[in-house]
């Protein structure tokens, strides 16, 4: 347990990902932070009043400012704009480096040895604005989407299967966008390889149904975007960091030469511990994989540079 951890943006995401550090007993005290007056204030009360019955004593507190988060150990950004059907990511790019970037410069001033956790989206962008903002480390600001998209193709792994998700180990990287990339060749179910277990074409599917499994939920929900899952991942990067468990992670990473790419954020196997990252795997790709992982790149660098921070 660490002393303090933040969710800045009390929506969907942020609220879900409070409750369940709180449950987990990650922090002795969560504090999330939102614009909207009465919301988090409410919300937080509401989670603290859920302790009695989960057995919790994490304390939730709920605030429109930063007195509150002073000296925050871990800080989760999921504030901003979600998307709703027909738009991109990257349509959401200009609201929310506004966003992203205050945020940032209040964690810098109040919390100032804080790891920060970037969610809002589009994610790879928001992590770079996230760390010009704060002038952390690149070991202390790291991108929860790998997560999420590895979880999104473990999921449809195991339905086509009938198999349980535990068994299914993989890992989807590049940028948190239509051109991410499933590593079909590090996908294995109890270490056999998938390939050997599901012919091309369904496996191509659930590569394409991965891709576009936030837009999938953006269809159904229409108001809004995916959260439980979301908010899941972002968990589970904060568990990791609190109790320096060295968990391997799909993680936006900064790069500086790491897959052939340097000065942006994208998807990659991290180690997570109590420093935040402790190290970027590199592994060997194939070459389809590497080109796909270059095209990936490409597409974080492009909204980067309309971004005036
Ligand atoms: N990285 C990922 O894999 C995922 C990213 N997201 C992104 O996370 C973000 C949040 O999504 P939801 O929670 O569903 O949206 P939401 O609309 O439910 O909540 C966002 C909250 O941010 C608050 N907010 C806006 N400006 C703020 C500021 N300056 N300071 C504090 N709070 C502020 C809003 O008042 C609102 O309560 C979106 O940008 C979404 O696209 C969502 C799911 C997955
Ligand atoms: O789809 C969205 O806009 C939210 C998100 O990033 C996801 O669920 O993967």
């Amino acid at each position: 347990m660490v002393n303090k951890i933040t969710v800045v943006g009390a929506g969907n995401v942020g609220a879900t990902a409070a409750q369940r550090i709180a449950e987990k007993e990650l922090a002795r005290t969560v504090v999330m932070v939102d614009v909207a007056e009465g919301i988090p204030q409410g919300k937080g009360l509401d989670q603290w009043q859920s302790a009695p019955i989960e057995g919790f004593d994490s304390r939730v507190i709920g605030t429109n400012g930063y007195d509150e988060t002073v000296d925050s150990d871990i800080v989760v950004i999921t504030a901003g704009i979600a998307r709703k059907p027909g738009m991109s990511r990257d349509d959401l790019l200009n609201t929310n480096a506004g966003i992203v970037k205050s945020v940032g410069e209040a964690i810098k001033k109040t919390s100032p040895n804080a790891i920060v956790i970037v969610v809002s989206n589009p994610l790879d962008v928001m992590c770079w604005v996230a760390k010009e903002a704060t002038g952390f480390p690149k070991e202390r600001v790291i991108g929860m989407a790998g997560v999420l998209d590895t979880a999104r193709y473990r999921a449809f792994l195991a339905t086509a299967m009938d198999v349980s998700v535990r068994d299914i180990q993989a890992m989807v990287l590049g940028g948190h966008g239509d051109t991410m990339v499933p590593l079909i060749s590090y996908t294995t179910v109890s270490g056999i390889p998938i390939t050997q277990l599901m012919d091309k074409a369904t496996l191509d599917a659930i590569v394409d149904r991965t891709r576009n499994g936030g837009a999938e939920i953006v269809k159904h929900l229409k108001t809004g975007s995916a959260y439980y899952a979301p908010s899941s991942g972002a968990v589970q990067m904060v568990e990791a960091i609190v109790n320096d468990q060295k968990r391997i992670l799909p993680c936006s990473a900064w790069l500086e030469g790491e897959y052939g790419e340097k000065g942006i954020f994208l998807g990659v196997p991290v180690k997570l511990g109590r420093k935040g990252i402790e190290k970027i795997i590199d592994v060997s790709l194939t070459a389809d994989e590497k080109a796909a992982l270059a095209k990936s790149a490409q597409a974080v660098r492009e909204p980067m540079s309309v971004v005036k921070l």
